[in-house]
């Protein structure tokens, strides 16, 4: 189901080429444009729910407006969660993700990139809505961003695994809209398991919150995967030895 050689060409975004054919790719790439585009205009609307200071009968009227239009939505609508599907491009995706997922109005979205060697990063900027300590990121959402950050990094190793633990050490507080930085690196794999560390950074570079995550490959899922061919003495599939990328 999941061929190797086949994900490299989209190495980058760290998707898998679906099995799936995709009927009309033209039409499908619309919907996507459109369901991408609710998506940025619903995710604009809770922060402007968030921050809003308009009056109560201002508040009850837009209140009785998105009752409305979430019942156009409903007129048709699947009963359970996305799970993956087939894009435009012929790739699984994840669009319910709640940290990536591009139909997901929860989702900042985080836009992660990769490669081969297992180093992922994102740059990214949390409003309102992700708020803990005041004026602050939540710690859940902290530890989140570097759960799909690090997860992403057995993925662009052609082992997508489900997280086994997150270690996650807050340093300082992360702030409130203003540009962040996550990267994450291979430590070592081995067999089905992928050990990975991360990090967080403001915009004076300093280290807000870091990770170290073991993602493994479910026993359910090894039978559509490349067996791997990394080894537990800290080497990667691709044979590189295993290295935190240097600062930047
Ligand atoms: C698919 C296409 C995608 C396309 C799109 C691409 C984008 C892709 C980006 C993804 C980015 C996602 C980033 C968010 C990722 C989540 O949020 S995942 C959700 C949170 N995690 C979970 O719900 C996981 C729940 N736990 C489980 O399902 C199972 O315990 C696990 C982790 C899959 C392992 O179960 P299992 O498959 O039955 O394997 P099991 O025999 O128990 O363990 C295998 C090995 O792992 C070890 N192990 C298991 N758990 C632990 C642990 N906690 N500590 C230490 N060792 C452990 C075992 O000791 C064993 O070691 P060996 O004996 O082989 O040396």
């Amino acid at each position: 189901m999941f061929n190797r050689e086949r994900t490299r060409r989209h190495m980058t975004d760290g998707a898998f080429a679906s099995p799936f054919p995709v009927e009309d790719p033209v039409a499908l790439a619309a919907l996507e444009v459109a369901q991408s585009g609710l998506a940025a205009a619903v995710r604009a609307l809770a922060d402007a729910t968030v921050r809003t200071r308009v009056a109560a009968p201002d508040l009850a009227a837009v209140a009785e407006q998105v009752e409305t239009l979430t019942a156009r939505l409903l007129a048709e609508a699947q009963e359970g969660p996305l799970g993956l599907e087939t894009d435009s491009a012929g790739r699984l995706r994840d669009h319910g993700n709640a940290m990536v997922g591009m139909r997901n109005p929860i989702a900042p979205p985080l836009v992660v990139t990769g490669d081969e060697s297992g180093s992922t990063s994102c740059a990214l900027t949390l409003g309102a809505g992700y708020e803990g300590p005041p004026g602050y990121v939540h710690g859940g959402i902290v530890a989140a961003v570097l759960d799909q950050v690090l997860g992403s990094v057995p993925a662009h190793l052609g082992l997508p695994g489900m997280t086994a633990y997150l270690n996650t050490t807050y340093r300082r507080p992360t702030p409130l809209g203003a540009p962040l930085h996550c990267r994450g690196w291979v430590e070592r794999v081995d067999g089905w398991k992928v050990h990975a560390r991360g990090e967080i950074r403001d915009a004076q570079d300093l280290v807000t919150a870091e990770a170290e995550a073991l993602f493994v490959v479910p026993r359910w899922a090894r039978e559509h995967l490349d067996r791997p061919t990394g080894d537990a003495a800290g080497t990667a599939p691709g044979g590189e030895a295993a290295q935190e990328p240097s600062a930047s």
